[in-house]
């Protein structure tokens, strides 16, 4: 039985330059050769794979001129046969060649039908898909790096190296269970125990990336905070370069928080502007202020401003041991001003001018991701977090086991181990969990 024939429109919906319905399954040419007439010599069922065709597209109650391709099986991004229409980017277009495609015998395409079927065919992992999910979804150029490294396989060759050494471990442990009375020792404890430390310090390196994961999917939240007039909503101008907060030598000018995001070295940053912190008699004020108190306390930076014209303040101390945990940085700005004052300073910058801004922001990156490399891995995906601690569960249980239970339990746990890390590629994956991701991805995909 050959799988039956997909489709659905690939590009967003919407008007556009062009649109591109797709089509995968047993037979997709066949209902190719139904609605598409080639401009060219060369007739539907002759096509070679990966050509552009020019050629008219009938979706029988109109008609568009357009290209249409055909890969063919294995070499398609389902690794089925696969035919697309390109027509032009119209959603009255693209939806009555796909309604034609239909009446000619596809189905339409479930969501992320077209990638499951890449999926099962074994085209790609399931850490790979949820890479290409993450490129979509993606609103920073770190997300997309991070998703691209999912999709090239790079996650699940480093699991699927710690599955090989614990194959090797296990082969070992499994001759001596099966065969004691032959009294070789396959099993050096000492040597096992070794080798399961450094599969669990992997597992721990690896996990410990998905602090900084987690920021680049979220963005890192900034919080501006200081007294009043100090430039808060000044510096949040430069950072943004844009003119987003109102700025005036009034203090108290800022009453709600004015947000605003920006990208450093690809990551996303979400900014803060709050009202400055006073002692204040005016009501809508001191509600400002008290926003101003709680969005300090859930930032995972906080940008404390200082007016590098004016002494530290009562007002500045008692700002300075509310955050006095928190991460941060001290900023002296109006540097302009003054170079006299601003020891006690991370950094000294003009909001005014502009000096320090691009260092500040390098600052920023470096505090709130320590040690943060385009080039490096992180794991952004809770459920690959999860299954990481699954295996480093299995693992630890063994290192304590080695030496101390019977063989066959340190077993048990390295195998544990082994399927929490098939569950990466989807090797060992349920079909719920399967189902569950390719429904998070749209129709098209
Ligand atoms: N028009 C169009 N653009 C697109 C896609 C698509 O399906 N159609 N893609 C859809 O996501 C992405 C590209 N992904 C693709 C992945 C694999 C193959 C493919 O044919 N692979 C074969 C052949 C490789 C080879 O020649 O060696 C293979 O893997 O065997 C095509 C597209 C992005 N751009
Ligand atoms: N010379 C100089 N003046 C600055 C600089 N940054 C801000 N100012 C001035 O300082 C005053 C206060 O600026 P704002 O950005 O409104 O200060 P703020 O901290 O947001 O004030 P509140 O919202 O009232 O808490 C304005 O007159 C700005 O023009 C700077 O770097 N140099
Ligand atoms: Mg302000």
């Amino acid at each position: 039985m050959k799988n039956p024939n997909i489709a659905a429109i690939s590009t967003p919906p919407g008007k556009g330059g062009v649109a591109i319905i797709r089509i995968s399954g047993g037979d997709p040419l066949s209902i190719a050769e139904k609605m598409f007439v080639p401009a060219g010599k060369t007739a539907v069922a002759a096509f070679s794979p990966n050509h552009m065709y020019p050629g008219e597209i009938d979706a029988g109650d109109f008609k568009d001129y357009g290209l249409c391709v055909y890969f063919r099986a294995p070499k398609s991004f389902t690794g089925e046969d696969v035919v697309e229409f390109h027509c032009h980017g119209g959603s009255s277009i693209a939806r009555g060649v796909l309604r034609r495609a239909f009446e000619l015998g596809a189905a339409g395409a479930q969501r992320g039908e077209f990638t499951k079927r890449a999926f099962l065919n074994g085209k790609l992992s399931l850490s790979s898909a949820e890479g290409l999910i993450d490129m979509i979804n993606g609103e920073s150029e770190a997300e997309v790096r991070a998703g691209y490294m999912l999709y090239c396989e790079r996650l699940k060759k480093v699991a699927d190296g710690l599955q090989a050494s614990l194959t090797e471990i296990l082969a070992g442990i499994d001759a001596d269970v099966d065969f004691p009375e032959e009294d070789l020792e396959h099993t050096d404890l000492a040597d096992v125990k070794t080798k399961i430390g450094a599969i669990r310090d992997k597992l721990i390196e690896l996990r410990g990336t998905y602090s900084v994961g987690q920021k680049i999917r979220q963005g890192v939240n900034v919080v501006i905070a200081g007294r009043p007039n100090t430039g808060k909503s000044s510096l949040l101008n430069a950072l943004l370069g844009a003119d987003k907060a109102i700025v005036s030598s009034v203090a108290g000018t800022t009453r709600d928080a004015v947000e605003g995001a920006l990208e450093i070295g690809g990551v996303r940053f979400n900014l803060y502007d709050t009202a400055g912190q006073r002692e204040s008699e005016n009501e809508i004020e001191n509600i400002g202020i008290e926003r101003a108190r709680q969005l300090t306390e859930g930032a995972d930076l906080v940008l404390f401003v200082l007016d590098a014209g004016e002494e530290f303040s009562e007002e500045d101390r008692s700002i300075a041991e509310k955050i006095e945990n928190k991460n941060k940085i001290v900023v002296y700005n109006k540097s302009d001003l003054s170079d006299a004052r601003g020891m006690r300073a991370d950094i000294r910058v003009s909001a005014k001018t502009g000096e320090n801004i691009q260092t500040l922001k390098q600052m920023m990156l470096e505090k709130s991701l320590q040690g943060y490399s385009a080039d490096a891995e992180y794991l952004i995906e809770q459920r690959h977090y999860f299954a990481l601690g699954k295996a480093l569960e299995g693992v630890e249980a063994a290192y304590r086991a080695c030496g101390n239970a019977p063989l066959d339990l340190l077993g048990i746990d390295l195998k544990a181990a082994w399927d929490a890390l098939g569950e990466i590629s989807g090797m060992t994956a349920n079909e719920a969990i399967i189902d569950e991701i390719f429904a998070k991805f749209c129709v098209g995909k």
